[in-house]
């Protein structure tokens, strides 16, 4: 059955998934704060500023006004950056007070909120009441919107405690070249991606460096280590970061062009600014609060995160790459 699908944020990733949402035959509304840019979608079928090569479904529809986009939707998908997230859901109770029904509630970002520390799904069952809603799923993994826009092969996880919502989720996303897993690790699936975002960026600043493979695998393996010590002492299970939404989106942040946090790294390691990185972009880089955000939960949590701490450093305290990198070399010898 045709379903009703509003995808908030019209970014790279938003537009991507509402695009695939067409696809698959739902009628979807992608919401977006930027009148122009929804001009652009409804009468070019583009998004040149976030996707310049993709030609969009023309029964996608975009719009700013959000009653439009959600009122009476049976699944809402949140796909803005992390720390605006719980302004949008704010803007959106109005609009579900006055709904027919109580629609999914979705989200494909990746990050902790600042200040809060909080996970996504957190922030959006606070601001949105329990009574406007039916259940909460987080879609996840190795995806970069540039390879779903080229309908290349992706694995993600719809993560929910309520696995009939993330069954009906993953069935809403699955088709030829987009296969979805469910998860039941919701805590797990939410560490994992906003905590790749982090280790992305030291990963980039090897390479922008000029360091080899050796040191990039062994910056993934104990970033993953240390993903997982985070993630499970929130109440993760292990082996959720042994799956897509761990180690796969790890891989493929830590070691993609297209991705936002590793070109950042990469060109904090060329000697820019993180200014000057932030200006240029263009994009979210999710990893700069998420570093934050996790360098202050493991200093809560008494978590020993050194690779975390060695990129705050040089994110918040302008240290210098090579010497945190000397840092983390030099600490005593350890087990594995
Ligand atoms: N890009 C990708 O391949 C993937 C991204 N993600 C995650 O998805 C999330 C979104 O990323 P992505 O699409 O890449 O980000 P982009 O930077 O491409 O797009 C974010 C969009 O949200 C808009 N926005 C910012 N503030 C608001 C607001 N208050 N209300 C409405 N819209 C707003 C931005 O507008 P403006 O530019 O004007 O600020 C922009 O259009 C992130 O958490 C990211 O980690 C996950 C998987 C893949
Ligand atoms: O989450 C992503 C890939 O799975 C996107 O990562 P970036 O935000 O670094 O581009």
């Amino acid at each position: 059955m045709t379903q009703k699908i509003a995808v908030l944020g019209a970014g790279s990733w938003g537009s991507v998934l509402a695009n695939l949402l067409v696809k698959n035959g739902n009628d979807v509304v992608n919401w977006t704060n930027m009148e122009e840019q929804a001009k652009e979608l409804n009468e070019n079928h583009t998004n040149r500023a976030y996707m310049p090569d993709l030609t969009y479904d023309d029964r996608l529809i975009a719009t700013t006004d959000l009653k439009m986009a959600a009122q009476d939707a049976d699944a809402i998908l949140f796909v803005v950056p992390t720390q605006v997230m719980r302004l949008v859901a704010q803007q959106l109770v109005d609009v579900l007070k006055n709904s027919k029904q109580k629609p999914i509630i979705i989200h494909a970002s990746k990050g902790l909120e600042l200040n809060t520390h909080k996970r996504l799904s957190q922030v959006l069952s606070e601001e949105i009441p329990a009574e406007y809603r039916s259940s909460m799923v987080v879609l996840s993994g190795p995806s970069h919107a540039e390879d779903v826009a080229k309908d290349d092969l992706t694995l993600v996880t719809a993560a929910s405690s309520n696995i009939n919502a993330a069954r009906k989720v993953q069935s809403l996303f699955m088709s030829e070249h987009f296969r979805v897993y469910t998860n039941d690790d919701i805590v797990g699936v939410e560490m994992g991606a906003a905590l790749k975002n982090v280790i992305a960026i030291g990963a980039g600043a090897l390479h922008g460096l000029g360091y080899g493979d050796d040191a990039k695998a062994a910056l993934i393996t104990r970033g993953l280590a240390e993903i997982s010590r985070l993630g499970v002492a929130f109440g993760a299970k292990p082996l959720t970061f042994m799956g897509l939404s761990g180690v796969g989106d790890l891989i493929v942040t830590a070691t993609s062009e297209h991705s936002r946090n590793w070109r950042a790294g990469n060109e904090l390691g060329q000697g820019m600014s993180l200014k000057e990185v932030t200006n240029t972009m263009g994009m979210v880089i999710e990893g700069v609060p998420s570093t934050k955000a996790a360098y202050e939960l493991a200093k809560q949590k008494k978590i020993e995160m050194p690779i975390t701490d060695a990129i705050y450093d040089v994110l918040y305290n302008d240290k210098n790459i090579k010497t945190v990198i000397n840092g983390l070399m030099e600490r005593e010898g350890k087990a594995e």
